[in-house]
């Protein structure tokens, strides 16, 4: 049997580690055969470094039949792409999952997907646990939370940063409301939220906060959800992002392992 084909959307940070883990044997069952980004000659050389076709748009990724598609990108390209590429026969695996704060659209990509028989994955990204949250969920109904440390100059070009935030010496609130209203201000830094809401509360009621934290490195997330039988709290350090390029690789794992986690 041939291998399964896979498509990349996106040719940063996250994707060149998916790449590289399928070059290291990661993922045995899958070939690389095409990727697509926005700058057409980094798109080029990440074909060329990973022996793949670079692709100048999302109907020449579909043209060439990829059973699986996982996007690293940013929200608008998931906002822009989902339908086409489960209309065109493709699972996708997501690790912009903040797109599906908007319920309409989530609603939308999950009818596209079944219409399909396809899926859409969500990774699991920098945090986890979901198989717990959504366990409980379905035990009473849950209140969820999570709370984020970053450091200051990580929420430099968001609305959050200011100046003064680079002289703080103390830990400050920057931001206290819903996932929702997180993930409209910070599109590239809190899929975490979206996805955590997902699996839990919805992403108009769970809750987010953001501490700028002076001399951190990395981000740091603690989930809380408190149902009628169980309490759980969830707390997930990573040094850098390369966390969320490795859950996709442990999602097309699971997508074709005899034992599913
Ligand atoms: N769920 C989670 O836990 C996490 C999610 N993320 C999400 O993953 C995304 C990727 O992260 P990372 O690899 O570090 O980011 P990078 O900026 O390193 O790479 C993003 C890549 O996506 C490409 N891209 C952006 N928009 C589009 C589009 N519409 N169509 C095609 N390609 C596009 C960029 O192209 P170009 O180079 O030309 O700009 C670039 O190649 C982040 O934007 C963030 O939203 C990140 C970390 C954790
Ligand atoms: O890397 C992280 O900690 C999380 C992130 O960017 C996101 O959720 O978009």
């Amino acid at each position: 049997m041939g291998k399964i084909k896979l498509a990349l959307i996106g040719c940063g940070y996250l994707n060149e580690i998916v790449a590289n883990a399928l070059k290291d044997g990661y993922l045995p069952e899958y070939e690389l055969i095409a990727v697509l980004g926005k700058d057409s000659n980094r798109t080029k050389a990440f074909a060329e470094r990973h022996g793949c076709k670079a692709c100048a748009d999302i109907d020449e990724l579909m043209g060439m039949k990829p059973d699986f598609t996982a996007e690293a990108a940013s929200v608008k390209a998931i906002q822009e792409y989902s339908e086409t590429i489960l209309n065109g026969g493709s699972n996708l695996v997501v690790l912009s999952i903040g797109a599906f704060a908007d319920r309409e659209f989530y609603e939308r990509v999950k009818n596209t997907a079944a219409q399909n028989k396809r899926r859409v994955y969500i990774a699991s990204g920098a945090v986890g646990g979901f198989d717990v949250l959504r366990t409980a969920a379905l035990m009473s109904p849950i209140t969820a939370s999570i709370g984020a440390q970053k450091a200051p100059a990580s929420l430099k070009n968001t609305p959050l940063f200011t100046n003064e935030l680079m002289d703080i010496t103390v830990p400050q609130q920057v931001f206290s409301g819903t996932t929702k209203e997180a993930i409209a201000i910070l599109p590239t830094k809190v899929n975490v939220a979206i996805a955590t809401a997902l699996a839990s509360a919805g992403p108009e009621n769970t809750t987010m906060n953001i501490k700028a934290v002076p001399g951190f490195k990395g981000d740091e997330y603690k989930i809380e959800i408190q149902g009628e039988e169980v309490r759980a709290e969830l707390n997930i350090y990573s040094r850098t992002s390369a966390i969320a390029a490795w859950s996709v690789v442990e999602v097309l794992q699971n997508a074709v392992a005899p034992i599913v986690f």
